[in-house]
């Protein structure tokens, strides 16, 4: 099976757009579970995960050469250089081109004053990733390319980790200054993660691994030690932003429980103040009073008690008392009333009492309260009294933290009026609009009878949490409010304390695994290089195996238990004229066809039952020649017993093959006359006597002896002596019939077997006619000669004699041919 190498690189990339992935969908399906999973994601736009998408891809589509992974990459390139630079656009021109893809309703909060907008470090961030992307996809490798790519890989992951740092270390509160948005800390993390992403794709790209232990050594630990820290910081991010959610919530659900509560308890005080006027003036003795001075305004004694119970209502609380006519001059005065001189007095809405909350340094409640007779307003009571439970409440409440701070505030025109409080001294107006837009600051949601808490930037411009609710229907607003980072302190300090001590044990992990990892690195190289050396010893005796195995002009092979070959030298393309690599792993059949298959079929399966064979087969080979092959296959069986496979042998015996037909044709022909010789003859006799026996037709056996003919071999010589033999033979074989056999015996001697024969005159017939054509004339070596001979003839009936016996007649008969004087025959009947 191929096998597909998994890089570190590839692995992050993929993890990197898995995760832009999922916060697109979050955002595009508005997935909650999501939006838990990943602390912070909630407040990521579309752009950012798409970023993260295409950055990731892009990384992993980089080293790979197929067309559509390349279109891929060059896209998510554009992407990347195109988006953020625009973003940047809006960012430094303050424009909006519409690509701040928003959701609706999407408020503008203190950390995100432009939702949906990628804040300007993490478009700086995704710029240097697309450049270095381009740098790295540009091919071959040049030096200035290469410096300005590790610059753009060092900026992305610096953004990443300065962020998440930063976040730590406060320096979030730097956002605030030019009002952009905040690098969340999911992007923070991922951008981080981006840059050793793009770490790791440059090693790969320009770098292949190599090196020794030390090397080794030292990347694993540096690669540990980056991914056990971002893991370690991530963790820690992640800790502390679950953390805050929590925490948050309850912080904002007891505020809002605090500001409610206190804001009832300051009604509940007003309204008992002002409950308590209105005993004043629903007093019969006081009424009857008002009533006899407005029928006699000089009544002196009702102006009397009137002066001394406005004196003596200072004694129960107010500091200010005064009483007016209906017509509205005071008829009695006591104490001091402040509120024409105060800095602020705030108009209280309650029926029946003209009534304000008046600050002067502290609260006093001021009321005008109208003595009503018989239906008829006969005068007013004026008293304003200092709200010491209210002032001390209001301290409590702005002294619980230590950003704490309440803000009490009345609607005048188009502003909240606000007395003075512990971050704002003297009286704010603050206006409900600002340039034109709403301004969102909680006390005009209070104003507007609503209640709740809201993460906002408070007039100082410093992130608050703010609870806000009115004042019952006084038409007051109450704003409690604390600094999140205050809120926060706490948490970051032990999270803080808890990262550094997770970096300080991924530290000294790193470094003992370092320590650890080395013995086995080193233990590692020794086996990696014993492997090499043996394998480089094994190639070389392989090599040596071959070039002999080549060489030799034996045909060797090596077929599998599935009769496929694992090996073949060069022997084998030579006589089968099929290619190694149509041989290799191919099916026996396959390679020699199936005809050639199946006349080795049956030996094969021998073979691989274990057993070794051996035998004789014709070939016709690639280049037209027929070969005899000898072939040996020997089982290749393993300890175990079982058979892997076979050795297969072959080696060429045509040439041993054509010795052995020429020796069996030099034992049986004579070698001057190319007739069959003694040891041929006696076969046929022996076949001839079988066949007429069972024909039981008659046969003869004639045999012949040239006359003289020593004096040839004498008078002409040896050579003329031979001619003379093969003329002879040529003339017997002349004188037969096609089947009858002529052969050499001996010297001069000559044997004809006869088959198929009628009676002895027809024998006799065919003897006169050998003799007539043997002594026909004819040249040897440029003399005029005649061949005389003498036959004697055997001549059977019926059952033929054995071989020996019938030649021995002829023998006589010839014996006899010759004593009559040579150049006749003689037959005898057998
Ligand atoms: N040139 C030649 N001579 C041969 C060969 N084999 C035998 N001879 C000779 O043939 C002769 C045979 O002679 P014989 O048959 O005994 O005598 P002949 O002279 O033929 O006398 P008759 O048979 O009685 O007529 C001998 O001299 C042999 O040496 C041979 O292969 N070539």
């Amino acid at each position: 099976m191929k096998k597909f190498p998994v890089y570190a690189y590839q692995i992050l990339g993929l993890a990197i757009a898995l995760f832009g992935a999922t916060i697109a969908l979050r955002w595009i399906f508005q997935i909650e579970a999501i939006a838990h999973l990943i602390p912070g994601s909630e407040q990521m736009g579309l752009n950012t995960p798409l970023m993260f998408l295409a950055s990731g891809l892009a990384c992993v589509c980089l080293p790979q050469r197929q067309p559509p992974l390349q279109v891929l990459l060059r896209l998510c390139i554009l992407l990347l250089m195109v988006l953020p630079g625009l973003t940047m656009v809006q960012h430094l021109f303050g424009v909006n081109l519409g690509i701040d893809f928003v959701r609706v309703p999407s408020m503008p909060s203190a950390s995100i004053p432009y939702p949906g907008r990628m804040a300007p470090n993490t478009t700086l961030g995704f710029l240097c990733a697309g450049m270095a992307l381009l740098l790295l996809s540009r091919p071959g490798r040049e030096r200035r390319r290469d410096r300005l790519g590790m610059v753009a890989i060092a900026a992305t992951m610096l953004i990443g980790l300065a962020a998440l740092a930063g976040y730590f270390m406060r320096l979030d509160a730097l956002y605030h200054l030019a009002s952009f948005n905040q690098m969340l800390v999911p992007t923070a993390a991922v951008m981080s993660m981006l840059g050793c992403c793009l770490w790791l794709l440059r090693q790969h790209r320009y770098n292949p691994r190599q090196g020794g232990t030390s090397a080794y050594q030292r990347r694993i630990t540096w690669r540990a030690g980056v991914v056990l820290t971002l893991v370690a910081l991530a963790a820690g991010v992640a800790g502390f932003a679950v953390v805050r959610n929590v925490l948050e919530k309850a912080l904002t659900d007891n505020m809002l429980f605090a500001t409610t509560t206190n804001a009832t308890s300051m009604a509940n005080i007003l309204d008992d103040r002002l409950a308590f006027h209105r005993t004043i003036v629903t007093r019969p003795i006081v009424q009857r009073q008002f009533v006899r001075l407005a029928a006699n305004p000089q009544d002196r004694e009702a102006r009397d008690f009137l002066q001394t119970a406005a004196s003596n209502l200072l004694t129960a609380g107010p500091s200010g008392v005064r009483m007016l006519d209906a017509d509205g001059r005071l008829i009695a005065a006591s104490g001091q009333v402040l509120r024409e001189r105060a800095p602020l007095a705030q108009h209280l809405q309650r029926a029946g009492q003209n009534a304000y909350l008046v600050w002067q340094d502290d609260y006093l409640l001021y009321a005008e309260t109208p003595v009503l007779a018989n239906g008829h307003r006969v005068g007013t009571v004026v008293v304003e009294q200092p709200l010491p439970a209210f002032d001390k409440l209001l301290h409590v409440i702005q002294t619980s933290g230590d950003s704490t701070d309440a803000l009490l505030c009345s609607r005048r025109q188009d502003a909240a009026l606000c007395a003075p409080s512990r971050f704002n001294s003297g009286v704010t107006s603050i206006p409900a609009h600002l340039e034109g837009k709403a301004h969102d600051q909680p006390i005009h949601r209070a104003l507007a009878g609503q209640r709740g808490v809201i993460s906002i930037l408070d007039l100082r411009k410093v992130p608050v949490f703010s609870a806000y609710t009115p004042l019952q229907d006084f038409g007051l607003g109450l704003v409690i409010q604390s600094d999140s980072d205050s809120l926060y302190a706490p948490l970051k300090a032990q999270t803080q304390l808890l990262t550094a001590l997770l970096v300080a044990l991924v530290a000294l992990g790193t470094t003992t695994m370092g320590l650890a990892v080395r013995p086995l690195l080193e233990r590692i190289e020794r086996d990696i290089t014993d492997l090499r050396l043996a394998e480089e010893k094994l190639a070389g005796s392989e090599k040596r195996l071959r070039s002999i195995t080549d060489n030799l002009p034996v045909l060797i092979s090596y077929i599998d238990r599935e009769q496929k070959y694992g090996f073949c030298n060069r022997t084998f393309e030579t006589w089968t004229g099929v290619p190694p690599q149509q041989v290799l792993q191919h099916h026996v059949a396959e390679v020699l066809g199936q005809e050639r298959y199946v006349e080795r079929q049956a030996n094969i399966a021998l073979a691989l039952s274990g057993q070794r064979v051996e035998f004789d087969i014709a070939t016709l080979g690639g280049d037209g020649t027929l070969r005899q092959l000898h072939t040996t296959f020997v089982p290749d069986i393993a300890a175990d017993g079982t058979v892997l496979g076979i050795y297969t042998l072959s080696t060429d015996v045509s040439a041993l093959h054509a010795v052995q037909r020429q020796l069996q044709q030099m034992a049986r022909f004579d070698a001057l006359t190319g007739l069959p010789n003694r040891y041929q003859m006696n076969e046929k006799l022996v076949e001839a006597i079988a066949r007429c026996r069972r024909a039981g037709t008659p046969m003869a056996l004639m045999f012949l002896d040239i006359d003289h003919f020593k004096a040839i071999n004498d008078s002409l010589g040896h050579a003329a002596g031979d001619e003379m033999l093969k003329e002879f033979g040529r003339r017997l074989k002349a004188s037969v019939r096609e089947t009858d056999a002529v052969c050499r015996l001996a010297g001069d001697e000559f044997l004809i077997i006869l088959e198929q024969l009628g009676s002895t005159a027809e024998t006799e017939g065919i003897a006169r006619k050998i003799l007539a054509n043997a002594g026909a004339p004819c040249k040897i070596q440029g003399q005029p000669l005649r061949i005389g001979t003498s036959i004697g003839i055997a001549y059977c009936q019926e059952q033929p004699l054995l071989p020996d016996a019938l030649i021995d007649h002829a023998d006589q008969a010839l014996y006899q041919a010759k004593q009559a004087g040579r150049g006749t025959f003689r037959l005898i009947l057998c």
